[in-house]
């Protein structure tokens, strides 16, 4: 494994942050991170460049321990999320920085400062100084500073936080040209659950101080095992209703069905993504279908799709509606959607584990 955490503990004050963090990176992938804001992804990326210790537990680089190794004996390019750019150096001068400190010969670390200028596009930027730099040029002089460095292993800790829309697709080809070109890992963290999906070759969902799900991002997105890859993972967000299996049937806010095969009676949380309710009027209409009748109480309309947020009872849902096929319903309107048992998700109500056997 290129890197490997293992059973990694590490608290602050009362608050255990990573609390038996066990991940193992494959060798060249581009594995993502992602996890609510607060969740420790910051603290295991300091842990592993060697800014911090954790209180137990080992890290391994390409099986060897670098636990208690210094920072400056891991071959790690590393993007902090808070980064400072020299104010008086050129940009050239603040990217090549790591590489002057190293001793590396000068003609190497000027091909290696135009060879990443040119994938990031800002070598029309590489003479001016940081003030002369707008926040999201800054972002990526700070980017290709700890892509520069001759590792086998980066890691990127929220690089695109904060920039526009635009800016953010433009680097995230760019980051994935550059993955395919230098043949390294990549370790990358994000609390933006479309930046992961687009991002990840691996996906790794962290909660709770652990790594409660690790696989490609397609799998987790289609057969998430825990209730909080459900939750972090996708765009609306999903819905999970708490609720209970009892008597055969399970009762999930308005959902009412017959339980599935081999599941027992107790809690349940019932995961539902926004874009398996359907409208009447959409291609469904299985004679299993749930019925169940709304209440519009928002529309976000998207251009290519409408958010509908609907009331149900005491529950709140949220549908996503393709707008090619039918309109938007207006807010205030009494509708009613249909859903597919077989898209409804069941996770237990105490570990958030999944119940029914999704994908696998
Ligand atoms: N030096 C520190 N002292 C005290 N608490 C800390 C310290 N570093 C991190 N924490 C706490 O550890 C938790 C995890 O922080 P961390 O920055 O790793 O989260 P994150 O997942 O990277 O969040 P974000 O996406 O917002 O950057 C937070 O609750 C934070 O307050």
């Amino acid at each position: 494994m290129a890197v490997e955490f293992q059973s990694i503990t590490r608290t602050y004050g009362a608050k255990r942050v990573l609390d038996g963090f066990d991940l193992q990176v494959e060798p060249q992938s581009f594995t993502v991170l992602c996890g609510a804001s607060g969740s420790g992804k910051s603290l295991l990326f300091r842990l592993l460049v060697g800014l911090e210790q954790p209180d137990s537990g080992r890290i391994l680089l390409n099986g060897r321990d670098i636990t208690n190794e210094p920072p400056a004996a891991r071959a790690i390019g590393y993007v902090p999320q808070n980064f400072a750019l020299y104010p008086h150096q050129t940009v050239a001068q603040n990217m090549a920085y790591p590489l002057t400190l190293a001793k590396t010969p000068k003609a190497e670390i000027a091909k290696r400062v135009d060879r990443t200028a040119g994938i990031l596009s800002i070598t029309h930027l590489l003479n001016k100084t940081p003030d002369q730099l707008s926040g999201g040029e800054k972002q990526r002089v700070a980017v290709a500073r700890g892509l520069l460095k001759d590792a086998e292993i980066f890691v990127l800790d929220d690089p695109l936080v904060g920039l526009d829309y635009k800016l953010r697709e433009r680097l995230m080809d760019e980051l994935k040209s550059l993955r395919e070109e230098l043949k390294a890992t990549f370790l990358y963290a994000t609390s933006d659950s479309l930046e992961a999906l687009n991002m990840a070759q691996r996906l790794v969902v962290v909660d709770a101080g652990r790594a409660v799900q690790h696989d490609s991002a397609i799998a987790v997105y289609d057969d998430p095992r825990f209730a909080r890859s459900l939750d972090l993972i996708g765009f609306p967000h999903a819905n999970l209703l708490p609720g209970r299996i009892e008597n055969g049937q399970v009762e999930a806010g308005p959902l009412r069905f017959r339980t599935p095969p081999g599941l027992r009676d107790g809690g349940i949380v019932a995961g539902l993504r926004p874009e398996a309710i359907h409208f009447e009027g959409s291609p469904r209409g299985a004679s299993d279908d749930l019925a169940i009748d709304s209440r519009v109480t928002l529309v976000e309309n998207l251009g290519g799709e409408a958010v509908v947020y609907l009331e149900a009872g005491n529950s709140q849902l949220t549908a996503a509606l393709p707008l090619s096929r039918i309109a938007p319903p207006e807010f205030g309107a009494e509708v009613r959607v249909v859903v597919d048992p077989a898209d409804i998700m069941l996770f237990d109500a105490a570990s958030g584990v999944r119940l029914d056997g999704g994908a696998n």
